[in-house]
């Protein structure tokens, strides 16, 4: 049987007040914005597994996530988005599979522009890099 993945995470990494945006590449609609690093649970991985996994590949760090950040956002496909906080433990974060990164502060996010769906986490991303 295939494995039809059923979540897709999402890294929040606050580094000096700042969090780590990543533009996406694809598909046209959300070319150009701006999202968390992250991507769809594979086979056998637990979320934490898929963070590491996908902060490898795309920005070639060793992180580990933490707690849930935001709501629970409805994909297409019967897919679930969630966020992560997540620490990068060693490596600089390139941008291996999106245009380009920044790090923004709190003042920054609000007039980035983000994809649609990362928006709905706009007040918790907020607080968190309040605090
Ligand atoms: N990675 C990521 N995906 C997001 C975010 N917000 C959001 O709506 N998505 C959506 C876009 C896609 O429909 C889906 C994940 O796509 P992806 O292209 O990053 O995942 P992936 O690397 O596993 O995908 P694939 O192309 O290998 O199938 O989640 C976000 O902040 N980060």
């Amino acid at each position: 049987m295939q494995f039809e993945p059923l979540e897709v995470v999402a890294a929040a990494v606050i580094s000096n007040g700042r969090l780590l945006l990543a533009q996406r590449t694809r598909p046209a609609e959300f070319a150009g914005m701006w999202e968390l690093p992250g991507g769809k649970v594979e086979a056998g991985e637990s979320p934490a597994d898929a963070v590491r996994r996908e902060l490898a590949e795309e920005l070639g760090v060793v992180a580990v996530a933490g707690a849930r950040i935001g709501v629970d956002v409805p994909l297409p496909r019967g897919l679930v988005l969630r966020a992560y906080r997540t620490a990068i433990e060693s490596g600089i974060p390139q941008a291996l599979d999106h245009s380009a990164l920044q790090w923004v502060s709190a003042e920054e996010l609000a007039a980035v522009d983000l994809v649609p769906n990362d928006r709905i986490w706009l007040d918790d991303l907020k607080a968190a890099l309040a605090v």
